[in-house]
């Protein structure tokens, strides 16, 4: 059966993006698809000794169908053998179609991060739309993989580079999006002092680099600040002209006020330099691509709640949730983040604007709404699941109570509302992480 989405309205959502500002970024959700549900899709070799050989090639050649929507020709297949443990890896026939654009139309775009979590989605969607991308990458929580899918093509290149050191290149536009936050794990307190001196710096340096690179190249800048400048809000929901509650010398300081201090850079590049930025306030975002801590030898995924609750729900393990769970957040999903960030590079708007779902949830009922999920996704696979319980462990320190955005500015400047309900996004990704499990990628 092939997989049928439902937007807020009951409406079958088959594109993302959309046609604004005289200005069509409308893409195939099936193309898409096909980069990130199973990208590298991997067939286990015969065995000599199987007997139904034959009908189990069949069956993975027809589930991958199903997760492909047809476009599996834009894929890599590779080839597992069991009896040696090796794998042969293809390369691509043929990439997906993108769109012809006059010279003119075409932008050179950099993006910094475009091998991470959202930055991978944002380069699919720029390259289908026919632009040059550069993907700057010190692949640090970024993998290749999540964009290798690209190598080759004409339009893309990729560079591994670290935002700390300058970077020379002619462009239009340029997307920073190096979050660099090590996952939340209150266990390991260890991967925040690994990493806070790198993450500040990397906010503060990186963001410094590329606006000198805008003001040079007079790109338009757009700049991936976070919710977590608002720190735990004593504003609710939050709107962007709250200054925010932040703890300057927390544990989770390092990625706060680096986001902060970014943005306070961006707009002195503004005012003092003219260059044209857009800075967008990302709330939580859940992401069907894992990009890995190299430092975790616990987790093999990336520590947030939505990964960690599927994780552990799809491998019949405890879920954890952290403190009492009535602290609550707003997940929204990728494709609803990457159609803002569009939208607001092609708008007018320079003031911050608040990218996030306003469906709020308190994190006890989000476990058992990730549950059900889980449970109904194994029993239209055919397996009967086994009811996982929900655990408690201690809260992390500064872990905020409340977080909703209030995105009236985003509605009004940009027509932008998220369409993905939680629920629809999160079977995406429990059929996302199901498929990365049998493939013995987790
Ligand atoms: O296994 C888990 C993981 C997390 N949690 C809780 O779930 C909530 C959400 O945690 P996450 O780590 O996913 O995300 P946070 O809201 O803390 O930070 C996030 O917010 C904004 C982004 O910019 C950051 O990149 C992201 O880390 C927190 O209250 C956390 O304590 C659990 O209860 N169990």
């Amino acid at each position: 059966m092939p997989i049928r989405t439902l937007d807020k309205n009951g409406n079958v959502i088959t594109t993302v993006g959309f046609n604004r500002f005289g200005f069509d970024c409308e893409v195939s959700l099936d193309v898409l698809r096909s980069l990130y549900l199973r990208p590298h899709y991997v067939i286990t070799a015969s065995s000599p000794t199987a007997t139904n050989d034959e009908l189990e090639g069949k069956m993975e050649e027809l589930q991958h169908a199903r997760f492909t929507g047809g476009y599996g020709a834009y894929q890599s297949k590779s080839i597992f053998h069991p009896d040696s443990q090796s794998i042969s890896y293809t390369t691509l026939s043929r990439f997906p179609p993108v769109k012809l654009l006059s010279p003119s139309q075409r932008k050179r775009i950099l993006v910094t991060g475009g091998a991470g979590f959202v930055g991978s989605h944002l380069v699919d969607r720029l390259m289908i739309l026919g632009h040059e991308v550069t993907v700057l990458d010190n692949f640090f929580t970024g993998s290749k993989t999540t964009v290798s899918h690209w190598v080759g093509h004409p339009n893309f290149e990729m560079v591994r580079h670290d935002v700390v050191e300058p970077f020379m290149i002619e462009l239009n536009h340029l997307t920073i999006l190096p979050r660099n936050i090590p996952p939340c794990m209150p266990c390991l307190p260890s991967h925040y002092q690994f990493n806070s001196v790198k993450t500040i710096k990397t906010s503060f340096m990186g963001t410094l680099n590329m606006l000198g690179l805008a003001k040079r190249t007079k790109a338009r800048f757009l700049i991936s600040s976070t919710s977590e400048v608002y720190g735990d809000p004593e504003v609710h929901p939050q709107h962007e002209d709250y200054w925010g509650h932040v703890n300057p010398i927390g544990p989770r300081a390092c990625y706060d006020e680096g986001k902060r201090v970014a943005e306070t850079l961006t707009y002195g590049f503004h005012r003092q330099d003219g260059v044209d930025v857009r800075v967008a306030r990302i709330f939580n975002t859940y992401v069907p691509r894992i990009c890995i801590l190299i430092s975790s030898t616990v987790n093999p995924f990336d520590g947030r709640v939505v990964s960690n609750f599927i994780v552990q729900a799809l491998r019949g393990e405890d879920m954890t949730v952290y403190g009492d769970g009535k602290q609550t957040r707003s997940f929204q999903y990728i494709h609803d983040l990457v159609d803002g960030l569009i939208a607001l590079m092609n708008s007018d708007e320079t003031r911050p604007v608040n990218l996030g779902n306003g469906d709020e949830f308190t994190i006890g009922e989000f476990a058992e709404l990730v549950r059900d999920i889980v449970e109904k996704v194994q029993r239209e696979d055919g397996v009967e699941p086994r009811r996982v319980n929900i655990i408690y462990k201690p809260m992390p320190t500064d872990d905020p109570q409340k977080r909703r955005p209030d995105t009236t500015r985003a509605k009004q400047t940009l027509q932008w509302e998220p369409r993905w309900t939680v629920r629809m996004g999160l079977e995406e990704m429990v059929r996302y992480y199901k498929a990365k499990m049998v493939e013995g990628s987790l």
